[in-house]
Formats: C-alpha cells, structure tokens, sequence
C-alpha cells in the first residue's frame, strides 16, 4: 500500500476521523439523521409518485402522440438554441469575472446570480418590459431587424437563456478561478504561444467545467416554464415547449402528464449522473493520489538509481555548480530591474545564482520580472548580447519552474517534458524520445506515463525540472525547487539537481530558504532585501563577511549590529563591547557602522569564567539544545549581549551537564570575530 493510503486508512479508524465508513455511521447523532433522512425522503417521494401513477402500458402512446412529439421537437429547439446563446455571452463573461479585475464586479456578480433566486415568471415580465413590443428596446429590434421576440420561438429562446445562463457562468468562473496561473505561465516560458497555452493548457483544463456547465445550462433551458409562458406565451409549434406542454395535459389528460413529466425527469436524471456532481465541485479537480511530499523520490519507495552513479556524458563537479559548466556563449545574462526590485545583474553563461532573502525580498518578483511576468518590476534584459525585453514570454528562451512546479495535470510526467519542445517545432516522435531521455538522466524515466497526481513532491520536482531543461532555455529560473521535500529527500534531490546544473550551459537563478542550498549550489549567493541588492558574492565572501545581519543568520552565524569603537572594539547597537582582533577587517574610521560575525563553533561554553588570551567573556543561560547533524546548537542568552549561537559536541554538552536552563560562561576569541563595515 502507498504510504498516503497507509496514512489515510490509519486516519479513518481513529475516533473522530474525518473519512466515511462505519466509525463515521457509528458517530452521526440522531438529531442530525432523521431530518437529513426526513430531507431525502421529501426529495424521493415526488419521483416515486411519478414512477407509481405512470401509466406504463400507454406511456409510449402518450409519448409519440404529435403534441408530445411536437414539443419535445421545440424543446430540443429552444434549449440548443438557449444554449448556444449562453455559450456565447456566458464564456467571455465568466473570463472577464474570473480572471480581469473591474470596478463593480461584485454587483456583476450578483447580476448573473439574479435569474436563479428570481421567481422565473418576474423574469418574464422583467423580459417583457425590456424586449416586449411596448418594452424598452422591443420596438427598436423590430423596426431596426424585424426581430418580435414576445409569443415567437426567438422570445422561448431568450427566456430560456435567460435563467440557464448562470449556470454556465457560475461552472466556468469557479473552474477559471481554480485553474493555478503559473499553469499558463509556465507553458509559456517553455515557448509555448498564447493560442498554444489556451489550446493546450487552458481549454483541457476548463473542459470538464465546461462541459458540465453546459449540460445543466441545457437541461435548466429544457425544464424551463414561468418565463417562458410569462413572455413567449403557449402557442403550439411556436412556444409550447414540453414543460408547458405537461400543464396543459395536466388538465385533460393527468395520465399523459405523467407520462411527459416522467420524460422530463429521466433526462433530467441522465444529466445529472453524467456530471457526477462535477458542477458542485467547482474548481478544476487536481486531486493529488499520491503519497505525501518528501515520500521517496524513487518509485515504491526505492533508493533512486540516478543519485548512485553519474551518467557517463555529464560532468561531476564535486561541489558548487560552476567549476565543469559548460558556457552556451548565447546565454550571458545582463539585466537592469527597476520597480519593486532594482539593481544590475550580470552574469556569464554556465554561472549558477543563489538568490537569497527575506519573505518579501523581492526574489520570485525578481523571477517574474525577467520574463516579463509582473507589473511590479521590469527588467531589461540581454542574453548573449540579444535585447530580449520586448519580446513576450514564449520567445524569451527563459524557463521557469514556480513553487509548485506546475506541472501540467493533465498531462503524463512525459507529455509534460516534450512540452516544450513540441511548443518550438520539434515533431512528436523526437519530442517524446528527447522527453524520455531527460526524465531517464533526472532518474524519473520509469514513471513516464504518469500523471502529476500520481508522483510524489520529489518525483514531480525532478519531471518539473527535465521539462524545464528540455526546453534547452538560455536562462533557468528556479523558485524553491526543494522547498517541498523533506530533508532527507531534499538532500537526495539537491544532489541530482547538482549534477544536472553542472550540464546546463545557461544562467540558473535559484530562489532559496535554505543556506545548504545555497553555498552547495551556486557560484554566487545574490542577497536580496526590500527589493535591493545587498550583497552579490561568492558563498565563501558571503559566509565569511555577510552584508547584512539576516544574511549572517541565515548561514547560520552569530550577526551583531554595533559601531566601530577605538582599538579593534565593537560597540554594540543593544548595548555591549565586543573585542576583535587588531588588524582585522574594522574599517578604519571609528563610528562606522559594522556587522559582528562570530561563526557558532567559535564559541567556547564553560562552568566557570574562563581566563587566557584577549577573549570576549559573557555569563549566560542555556536556552535551546538542537542537533544538526553530528554537532549540538545551543541557544545562549545573556544580560550583557544579544542571544548567541554555540555549536559543540554532544560529548562536550555531556562533560558540561548542558540542559535548558544550565548557567554557563560563553567566550569567543577577538581573532574569532569579524567585524563587516555596512
Ligand atoms: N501581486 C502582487 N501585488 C501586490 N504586491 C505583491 C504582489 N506579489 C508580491 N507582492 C509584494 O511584493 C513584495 C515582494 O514579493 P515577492 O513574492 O517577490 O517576495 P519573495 O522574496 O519571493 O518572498 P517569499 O520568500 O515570501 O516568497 C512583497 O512585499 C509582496 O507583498
């Protein structure tokens, strides 16, 4: 059994577990049941009185009699009629709902809602005194087109477009609304056109949504009577459609009635079950069959065979991604940002960025601004010396793989590699072997025929990933590939994602949390806060001088803000003298602002106040004890200096007796402090 299946059936034999079955039926109290039992039978009896007082043996007589046939006749007319003029109002109306931001939209909205909640004969009238002979537009559509709507086929139609329409649009803006925009936006950095995006993206997306939009839009158009009596009238042949056709029966022949309301009640039915309550779930359905993120990369749960071995045509760099890269001289990257995001980047081909930050920072604005994605910033842009800012999206050769990969749902793991080469020409045999050979070097080559749902968060990363590679982009943009994995998965997949950066012969951006991530990744870490570049160096600059306290953090450093005081001191921005080593890196001008940096194994914990070469000595408690990795972080907080970060063995915190709460001395050498003018 997959591991989520495993987890859901645990879930369900848990008291109080959300899923059906017998723990569920055991639990449903009595005040609940017999009214929701008294609600299905209210619902039942009507169809059962139906069934009951149908006269079967002359039901087909009834039913082919040239009233009955007649109408239906119509009926079929009018609600095709009533569809397609939904179809027609109704799909750019719920575009422009879902999807263009206007003032009044709510008000819009309701509009398209009204004929639902409004008695159908109102409508009518409401219809008559707009499209009536005496209405406000009536007498223009006749003189101008000829066009008399009241007690004429045309008046049915419109009657019945009326009502139905909602449906429609109600189906179509929620599976619009659903559908994730990075979907489309994707598929257009893999070069794919808009008409290609809407036509393979957009539209089999929507289809289902569509489709069952459509067919309760028809069969309300089929069922529909107030309105239509109230501004079309009942005139055989013209307007009595089936609906009016019961009521009329009802009075001469009741049995006939029945017979024709049974009609009515079948097809209504056959709609029904053919949605199987698609309408009610809105939103386009990516339901996730898989198991949970982070569960193996590999198929069943098997160590995956592509992080083992490298393939004999990569390279294998054994650390950072740029040493083996092989330069493509049409990737060089030079952008300009202004907006939200403004400053110079440049960078050769084969370079790898880290671009770190804090939430807000900019970093997936920085992304989107590249390919011309976001009105919040814009970037000129040159690859290889090749202006590429007003082009759109699709002919930028830039690839994107958002947050949530995006993969296409509908779409096997393999159909969503050849995208984007399908989208630039190449014929779908070529497309398909190249897609397969791409999936086979990210180690996924054997879930090829899946689909997004049926792949776990590391699975569909790495296919995110061949798609994006495969579409041999000039510029690779990665936002948080590994955001969604576990750690133990994560570091399997950041091996991978090594090893395959070390072949791409382009730029790659890489949008990152993680400091691991980051200095084992890139070539250059690209610090980014409110929007600016604070720092743009080298892993090893950036780790050993970080130009900004967030950035020393998040590597994992002790960052403290302070002035440069005389002799080698630093005064602290809290409060608090800190010693660095003469000669160190203090700019020279006291009264400066600088950064204190003190690695966490710089700093020694002990019992008692410990004495020696120039130290910084502060007494302090112990406030956290965390392992990372083989090493204790301990959490130290002092009256005399901000909280600070230990690492030491576990043998050292057993010698000591650490635990939360311990009194302790912390000392860090003045030759172990960096100060980093700001
Ligand atoms: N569509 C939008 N409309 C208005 N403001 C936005 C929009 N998208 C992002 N922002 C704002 O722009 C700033 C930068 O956002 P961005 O998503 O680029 O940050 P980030 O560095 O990627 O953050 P995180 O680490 O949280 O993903 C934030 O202040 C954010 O609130």
């Amino acid at each position: 059994m997959e591991r989520g299946a495993r987890r859901a059936a645990a879930r369900s034999k848990r008291p109080g577990g959300y899923t059906g079955g017998a723990a569920v039926r055991r639990g449903v109290p009595a005040g609940l049941m017999v009214p929701a039992l008294a609600g299905v039978a209210f619902l039942l009896l009507p169809l059962v009185g139906v069934l009951a007082r149908t006269d079967w043996p002359s039901l087909a007589g009834h039913l082919t009699s040239p009233q009955v046939t007649e109408a239906l006749r119509l009926s079929l007319v009018v609600s095709g009629w009533a569809l397609l003029l939904s179809l027609v109002m109704g799909v750019p109306l719920a575009w422009l709902l879902a999807r263009v931001p206007f003032p009044g939209k709510a008000l819009v909205r309701s509009l398209v809602l009204l004929p639902m909640v409004l008695p159908p004969t109102v409508g009518g009238v409401a219809l008559l005194l707009a499209f009536g002979r005496r209405g406000v537009l009536g007498p223009w559509l006749e003189s101008a087109f000829g066009l008399t709507l009241p007690f004429h086929t045309a008046g049915a139609v419109v009657a019945a477009a009326f009502v139905a329409m909602p449906f429609l649009v109600i189906s179509l803006e929620g599976a619009l609304a659903g559908l994730r925009p990075s979907l489309e936006e994707t598929a257009a950095s893999l070069g794919a056109g808009p008409l290609r995006v809407f036509a393979t993206v957009t539209l089999p997306l929507l289809a289902p949504a569509l489709a069952a939009g459509a067919a309760l839009t028809w069969a309300r158009a089929l069922g529909e009577f107030g309105a239509t009596i109230t501004f079309a009238g009942n005139l055989p042949g013209a307007t009595q459609t089936l609906p009016l056709q019961v009521y009329l029966l009802l009075q001469d022949s009741p049995e006939a009635a029945t017979s024709v309301s049974l009609l009515l009640l079948v097809i209504a039915m056959a709609v029904l079950v053919a949605l199987r309550g698609r309408w009610t779930g809105g939103a386009v359905r990516e339901a996730r069959t898989a198991p949970p993120e982070g569960a193996s990369a590999g198929p069943a749960g098997l160590p995956d065979p592509a992080d083992g071995a490298l393939a004999p045509d990569e390279g294998a760099p054994a650390s950072g991604a740029a040493s083996a890269r092989p330069a493509r001289e049409d990737s060089d990257l030079r952008a300009e940002l202004t907006g939200y995001t403004r400053f110079p980047l440049t960078a050769p081909a084969g370079t790898t960025l880290a671009v770190v930050g804090p939430n807000g920072a900019g970093k997936t604005t920085l992304l989107r601004a590249l390919l011309g994605l976001t009105p919040r910033a814009h970037a000129e842009v040159r690859l290889g010396g090749r202006d590429v800012t007003r082009l759109p999206a699709h002919r930028r050769q830039v690839a994107w793989v958002p947050q949530d990969g995006a993969l296409f749902p509908h779409l096997s793991a393999l159909s969503n590699t050849a995208y984007g080469l399908r989208a630039r020409g190449v014929p779908r045999a070529e497309a398909r072997l190249r897609a397969q050979q791409w999936l086979e070097r990210l180690g996924v080559g054997e879930l090829a025929d899946r689909r997004p749902a049926q792949l776990s968060g590391g699975q569909a990363q790495r296919v995110a990933l061949a798609r994006a590679l495969a579409a041999r982009p000039r510029l690779l943009l990665l936002d948080e590939p590994l955001a969604a994995l576990d750690q133990t998965t994560r570091a399997r997949v950041r091996h991978t994602l090594r090893r395959h950066l070390a072949g791409f012969g382009g730029v790659c951006l890489i949008v990152t949390h993680d400091p691991v991530e980051a200095v084992s990744l890139a070539d250059r870490v690209l610090v980014l806060e409110g929007g600016d570049a604070v720092q743009d160096a080298p892993p090893a600059e950036v780790t050993r001088h970080p130009r900004s306290p967030w950035v020393a953090r998040m590597l994992g450093g002790n960052a403290w803000e302070g002035t440069a005081g005389p002799g080698g001191t630093v005064e602290l921005a809290g409060g608090g003298l800190l010693m660095t080593a003469p000669g160190g890196e203090l700019p020279p001008k006291p009264g400066a602002p600088v950064l204190a940096v003190i690695a966490p194994e710089a700093v020694s914990l002990h019992l008692a106040r410990p004495e020696g070469s120039p130290r910084n000595v502060w007494p302090g408690t112990v406030r956290e004890l965390t392992a990372v990795g083989s090493r204790l972080r301990v959490l130290i907080t002092s009256p005399e200096v901000p909280a600070l970060v230990a690492e030491i063995t576990p043998a050292a915190a057993a010698d000591l007796g650490l635990t939360d709460g311990s009194r302790v001395w912390t000392a860090v050498k003045a030759t172990e402090v960096t100060a980093v003018g700001l």
